[in-house]
């Protein structure tokens, strides 16, 4: 059956994974305290947290491999509990590489394979498509031991994706991975859902969460704290700014003599990167003070070589909204 084929199964508007109300508790401990989120068919959800926040816990009830002890999961629209039979619709690509460094990238994706009952042709032409996918098709014969970081965890995703899963859970797909492999990942992401493959990625990147995902979920303490399209979830804790660079002689090296006006609506220009940050106060346009700034530029005569009205990137939301303190103790 295609891929197309399969997801249209999912009815239209049918989110491809709803949860509501997940609880886990381990022992004393609660990893689970009511988690509530959609993804809807064919995007890419972005689940977000510091260490110990409960993404893997997350990620295993959905597989099926931890059962919540309230809350319900429904995928494609059917309610399903621990070691539902719809696993098989689920590609996992765990955190830690689980190959065999002994056997080639082919001995490894046969083994994978034949566990998720392919056989014969079928398998072997899914092993190559497999392997196209992540770019290893000249290094099938070869062993695991021989391969770079990178290489490993693009066969640890082919593994994944070798029973054509309708929903690819990926659990820090790109640790230690060269810019090359990442790249790659990224495209194979992309691809997965032009073929309306719903991809659930785990992250710590933010700048990989920014890049890739429609949808964001930022868990903390086992509770979702933000959740919504990316662009909302920007909007809504992103307050806007207006970056100011300037084009005068010396400048950025010797900007001492170079001083940025100040204006009515926004807090004193602060040094970021190679120009300044103006933060606005309470009740503020950043239209308004980017023109301010313009004008007192104009009027103080200082070449203005970049002005624009910007949003602190996903990062600088994610620690407004989880703190800095360290979570090693988790
Ligand atoms: N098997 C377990 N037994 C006891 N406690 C556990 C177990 N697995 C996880 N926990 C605890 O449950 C909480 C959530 O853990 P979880 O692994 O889901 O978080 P996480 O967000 O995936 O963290 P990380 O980013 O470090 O992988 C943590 O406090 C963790 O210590």
């Amino acid at each position: 059956m295609t891929q197309t084929a399969r997801s249209a199964k999912t009815a239209a508007g049918e989110p491809a994974v709803a949860v509501e109300g997940l609880k886990v508790l381990y022992g004393e401990r609660v990893a689970l305290a009511g988690v509530s989120f959609e993804v809807p068919a064919g995007t890419c959800f972005g689940l977000l947290g510091p260490n110990g926040a409960g993404k893997s816990t997350t990620m295993k009830v959905l597989c099926g491999l931890v059962r919540p002890q309230a809350g319900w999961v429904r995928l494609f629209g059917r309610e399903v509990s621990g070691g539902h039979a719809d696993a098989g619709r689920i590609g996992y690509v765990p955190q830690a590489i689980t190959l065999y460094d002994k056997l080639t990238a082919q001995e490894n994706l046969a083994l994978f394979g034949r566990l998720s009952g392919l056989r014969g042709a079928a398998l072997a032409a899914r092993m190559e498509t497999v392997l196209t996918q992540v770019g290893l098709a000249d290094r099938a014969r070869e062993p695991v031991a021989r391969f770079s970081g990178g290489m490993k965890r693009r066969l640890n995703i082919a593994a994944a994706l070798l029973h054509e899963p309708e929903l690819v859970i990926m659990d820090e797909p790109t640790v230690g991975v060269d810019p090359q492999s990442r790249y790659h990942i990224f495209n194979l992401v992309r691809e997965m859902k032009t073929r309306g493959v719903t991809v659930i990625y785990c992250t710590h990147y933010m700048e990989e969460a920014e890049a890739l995902c429609d949808h964001i979920a930022i868990l903390d303490h086992g509770a979702v704290i933000a959740r919504g399209p990316l662009s909302a979830v920007l909007r809504e804790h992103a307050e806007p700014a207006v970056y100011l660079e300037l084009d005068e002689p010396g400048y950025p090296e010797a900007p001492a003599g170079v001083t940025p006006p100040v204006v009515t609506g926004a807090s004193p220009p602060q040094p970021d990167g190679d120009g300044w940050l103006y933060r606005l106060t309470a009740g503020h346009d950043a239209l308004a003070v980017l023109e301010a700034v313009a004008g007192a530029c104009r009027g103080q005569g200082l070449r203005v070589r970049r002005l624009e009205v910007v949003r602190p990137a996903l990062e600088r939301v994610f620690l407004k909204l989880t703190g800095t303190s360290l979570r090693d103790e988790a």
